[in-house]
């Protein structure tokens, strides 16, 4: 095994597998012991306690089970080191495979045209041996905006000069907007030549900004050369052909100013067609570059993912020649990193701690989970092939084991991509790059067409799979399940970096999508049970795919848990022992450990106490708002109420400041922007968690008045679900300021009138019993 891992012999090694040490291991034995001894208590006090009394038993039992879950995925924590400077000594560079690189988008408005512009001009700049010839950069754009082809075509003239310029004075970070956001030191090598030079692309970059920001729609299409823009002409963004246009072809530029080839490719649309979001454009993208170049493998990233490592691909490609097995590294993935992020993570949305925990843990069985963005997949896995199988390979000079009528079943009817999938699964790497691609878009377009799949194997066991809004786990999951395993690729500096979406109404719905998609794949046929008992995945890679698919059920659970106190404060009984009792000791210690215990996480991260608190009350937000309605939108949609659709989360547009501005759509708020601050908007998100904090402040009030103004000793509410209540107000602080705040700072009237409405249903759904 060890030998495998290291893998190459004796030559240098590319990669190694570093153990970490674990040292949270006894502190996660007293929780578990802690949620047994509360569970026996629960068990053995049944009769007495009333419905309060069983929902918290059923709601204990499921966080302890997700403990166990949790201990896992953590249980044996690894990373992996890559040392790209031993590639170059391991022979010739032809041994390095091609990548084709593919960026999506799919809206010219919540994903400004600059956003991409950036992501690609730091992909075709990216550090590689032959780079023009090994790697190939495509975009895929959801809305046919030809404001998106026009920017991106620009680009392709910018990058003339930003390619080479990133070259000569090895630029560190080579998306321009983040580059330009600071100043080069004085002083530095190159001296005044080096800053004449900056100041020229520097300028170029704005009239590049200029020029995109400038443009509109119309107006390219009556007078931006008519020809280039034809088939833009009277299209609509859900009813249009395929479009495929070739913005730079490397083979017909010039000595000194050769970089990838960039292709744009709008995939056709038809009402009368399911087009399966991001899902669906993947699938086109990996079918069109398949016919174009072909490389063996490829590199995903969301439109504003920018490539923040020059030399992450050599990086990727120590893992993927780095193992003497291909099984290893189906995919390797890029943790998800951000820039420009507001201190101590108000939204909860940086995830620090959970790729330091989880995924360095789910990185330790080779399940480092594909997270949609920053990922690099070999072809072969995608194409749902298992590992070190080759169609080919048993009948001599033939490459066409599968028999004809198999092979277009699975992967459709076009002949050149039929010839390009053979010779991927075929094994025979490196596949030589096709030379002239101008002669490959009528098949690129073909294979980009609604009707494609119909009838195939593409979103089911080829390619991306449909049927989940977060189509990336699933995906990855099946690659797992055909027996491929995967690598997280930790490097210094981080490989990709996006921005984090901010203020509640973003934040929110990006959870609500990943909880709805979530909750998909366990209903499914997908569902990672099923994938261990009938395919290849393994008991443990199941078990931890389980504790991240447990989110959207944890709304659920946290809501009815949420509810007990209050509930048990105004009919007047009680879910917690009551004080002075001797049980007493066991919840609050709980309380106490499991919270301890998850600071210091946190602080293990280097991060701050108020880091902390800010997580934990954005999930109990997040629980009883966006995985709630998650979890509600999906048992709509099975009952056949309503349908799943996939919003896009709006990308700020990028200052030359580096930074994402805030929105500055409203000029009275600008006064006192504070965009830390929580925000709201008229979405159902915002009900429940409205509600939860209305439902308490009633409660600590009832019970309060109770406790002033009663008569009977015995009908003092407890002094647990008392705290339960106040810990719970502390949490959702922010809903309880969005009840008087302003603007966009308060919560709209209609959702405090719906809230209001459930809240009026509880209460006398409580003063029935
Ligand atoms: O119909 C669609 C919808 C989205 N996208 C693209 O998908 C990407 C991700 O969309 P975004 O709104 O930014 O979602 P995020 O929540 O930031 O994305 C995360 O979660 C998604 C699954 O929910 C994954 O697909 C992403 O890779 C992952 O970064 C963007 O490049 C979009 O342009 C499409 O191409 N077509
Ligand atoms: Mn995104």
């Amino acid at each position: 095994m060890a030998a495998a891992v290291v893998g190459g012999g004796m030559r240098r090694k590319l990669q190694e597998r570093v153990p970490l040490r674990r040292t949270a291991l006894l502190a996660d034995f007293v929780v578990l012991f802690l949620f047994v001894a509360l569970l026996a208590r629960r068990v053995a006090g049944l009769d007495g306690g009333g419905a309060a009394w069983r929902v918290a038993l059923a709601c204990e039992a499921w966080f302890a089970f997700v403990w166990l879950l949790n201990m896992n995925a953590k249980w044996n924590p690894v990373r992996f080191d890559t040392y790209p400077e031993n590639l170059a000594e391991r022979g010739s560079i032809d041994e390095l495979l091609a990548v084709d690189m593919f960026v999506t988008t799919a809206d010219p408005v919540l994903e400004p045209p600059m956003v991409t512009v950036n992501t690609v001009l730091s992909l075709l700049a990216v550090d590689y041996p032959a780079a023009d010839e090994k790697l190939a950069c495509y975009v895929h754009d959801d809305a046919c905006s030809p404001l998106t082809c026009y920017a991106l075509r620009e680009a392709a003239s910018f990058a003339r000069l930003w390619v080479p310029f990133c070259r000569r004075h090895g630029v560190a970070v080579r998306a321009p907007f983040r580059y330009f956001s600071s100043t080069p030191e004085l002083g530095t090598a190159g001296g005044n030549e080096f800053l004449d030079d900056w100041a020229f692309i520097k300028r170029e970059y704005e009239k590049l900004v200029r020029r995109v920001e400038d443009a509109d729609e119309s107006t390219l299409l009556r007078q931006g050369d008519g020809e280039f823009f034809a088939e833009f002409m009277d299209v609509e963004r859900t009813n249009h052909p395929a479009i495929v246009k070739i913005l730079w072809d490397n083979s017909k530029s010039r000595a000194g100013e050769r970089f990838p080839h960039l292709i744009y490719v709008s995939r056709e649309k038809s009402p009368s067609h399911h087009h399966y979001y991001k899902a669906g454009a993947m699938n086109v993208l990996a079918r069109v570059s398949a016919v174009m170049t072909n490389a063996p493998i490829t590199l995903n990233v969301d439109c504003d993912m920018f490539a923040n490592n020059p030399q992450v691909v050599l990086h990727a490609m120590c893992v993927l020649l780095g193992f003497d097995d291909e099984i290893y590294s189906g995919f390797v993935q890029a943790p998800r990193k951000l820039y420009g992020t507001l201190k101590d993570d108000p939204f909860g949305t940086q995830q620090e701690v959970i790729y330091k925990t989880l995924g360095s843990g789910m990185a330790g069985i080779w399940c480092t989970f594909y997270n949609g963005s920053g990922c690099f997949h070999r072809r072969k896995a995608i194409y749902g092939a298992t590992p070190n199988s080759s169609i080919g390979a048993r009948r001599e000079g033939t490459t066409d084991s599968l028999p004809p009528k198999e092979f277009e079943n699975k992967f459709g009817s076009s002949e050149e991509l039929k010839e390009s999938i053979t010779s991927i699964l075929s094994g025979n790497l490196p596949v030589e790059p096709i030379v002239d691609i101008s002669c490959r878009v009528e098949a690129a377009k073909e294979v980009a067409t609604c009707k494609y799949e119909s009838g195939t194997r593409w979103g089911r066991e080829v390619g991306w799979v449909y049927g989940s809004m977060t189509e990336d786990i699933l995906t990855g999951q099946r690659i797992h399940a055909a027996g491929w395993r995967s690598v997280l690729l930790e490097t210094e500096p981080p490989a990709f970096m996006c921005a984090a979406p901010i203020g509640g109404p973003a934040c929110l719905t990006q959870f609500k999508r990943w909880a709805t998609g979530l909750f998909e794949i366990i209903i499914s046929r997908n569902n990672p049970i099923l994938m261990t008992v009938f395919r290849r995945l393994r008991l443990r890679q199941c078990l931890s795919y389980l504790s991240i698919y447990a989110w959207p059920v944890r709304g659920f659970i946290e809501l009815c848990y949420a509810l007990l106190p209050p509930y048990c404060i105004l009919t007047n009984q009680s879910f917690l022992p009551k004080a002075p009792q001797d049980v007493f000791g066991i919840p609050l210690a709980l309380f106490l450990t499991y919270n301890t215990y998850s600071y210091m996480e946190y602080k293990k991260c280097g991060l701050s106490v108020h880091a902390w608190w800010n997580n934990h009350k954005m999930q109990r937000i997040t629980s009883a708002s966006a995985w709630l309605l998650g979890f509600l939108t999906v048992l709509l949609k099975t009952v056949g109420l309503s349908e799943a659709v996939f919003e896009v989360t709006p990308k700020e547009k990028i200052t030359s400041d580096g930074n994402g501005g805030g929105n500055d759509d409203d000029d009275d708020d600008k006064v006192d922007l504070d965009l830390g601050r929580f925000t709201f908007d008229a979405s159902p998100v915002f009900i429940p968690v409205t509600a939860l904090a209305m439902l308490n402040i009633l409660a600590v009030a009832a019970g309060a008045w109770r406790a002033c103004f009663g008569t009977a000793q015995d009908d003092l509410p407890g002094v647990s679900e008392f705290m339960a209540c106040g810990w719970m107000l502390l949490c959702f602080l922010p809903f309880v300021r969005g009840l008087v705040g302003k603007g966009r700072y308060g919560i709209p009237w209609s959702v405090k009138l719906k809230a209001s409405l459930l809240v009026a249903m509880f209460v006398l759904l409580c003063r029935g019993k």
